[in-house]
């Protein structure tokens, strides 16, 4: 579970990027963050992870304060960022087995766990190799498979089905429903409406830094003209 109590965040103290954010994701819930570019998505992921402070108001991660508990916090959640800086030099295998360390992973059952995700994403062979020969689309899938080596509870997505392949892809939006119907969270943002629109149980707009509307699309379609396509309804907001 994240909640977000009234977070606000501005860039050299003029622009509000993100202005008096409030918002709940639940357990079992996958929740889209929608909003057109610039409107505060991934400083709301930046604040909620950590990686930057908010002004003002408070962010918990199942309950634990990510500035005044941070490392119980960070335990929490699994982070894959829109571009992930790598360790180029390291293997596969290597890159993996760090982040299992990282993470305490017991020795005892990481081989499988790996085993287990690199056959998912494709990535046996590739294990061997240098990080700095991968794809895009590889890179993006060692990233996500050393979140999702150490099983956090609560996984925060920037952007993940971005550069992925079709079969990557599905087997990415396979493993949120998987862990979602054990009880986990799972928070993602996309620009890709109708992802959104077939994976999340609820979503939130936000546009200049505030929330337009939260909700499950059902809702979302009832708050405006029935029948209006997604992409008509979301344009018509962000404008
Ligand atoms: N480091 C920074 N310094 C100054 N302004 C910033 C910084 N990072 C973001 N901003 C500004 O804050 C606002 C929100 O940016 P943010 O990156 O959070 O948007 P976003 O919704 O993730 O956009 P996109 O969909 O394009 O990735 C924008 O106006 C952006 O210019």
């Amino acid at each position: 579970m994240i909640e977000l109590n009234h977070v606000t965040k501005s860039y050299n103290g003029t622009v509000k990027a993100v202005d008096d954010l409030q918002l709940t994701v639940r357990q079992g819930e996958i929740f889209g963050f929608l909003g057109p570019n610039g409107a505060g998505k991934t400083t709301t992921i930046k604040m909620i992870t950590g990686i930057i402070r908010p002004d003002g108001g408070t962010i918990t991660i199942n309950g634990r304060n990510i500035s005044t508990d941070t490392l119980e916090a960070k335990k929490q959640f699994g982070y894959v960022p829109d571009s992930p800086d790598l360790f180029l030099r390291l293997k596969g295998l290597e890159y993996l087995t760090f982040m299992a360390d990282m993470y305490d992973v017991p020795k005892e059952v990481r081989k499988e766990r790996i085993e287990s995700l690199a056959e998912r994403f494709d990535m046996t062979t590739a294990l061997g190799d240098s990080i700095q020969s991968y794809s895009h689309g590889m890179r993006q899938k060692i990233v996500l498979m050393g979140v999702l080596v150490h099983r956090p509870e609560v996984w925060i997505l920037d952007e993940p089905l971005t550069g992925l392949d079709p079969k990557s892809s599905f087997t990415l939006k396979e493993m949120m429903r998987e862990h979602t119907d054990s009880g986990k969270t799972v928070f993602f943002s996309t620009h890709v409406l109708e992802v959104a629109e077939r994976l999340c149980d609820r979503v939130a707009i936000i546009v200049k830094g505030r929330i337009r509307f939260c909700g499950t699309f059902k809702e979302l379609q009832e708050h405006f003209q029935a029948n209006e396509s997604l992409e008509k309804i979301f344009l018509e907001m962000t404008l």
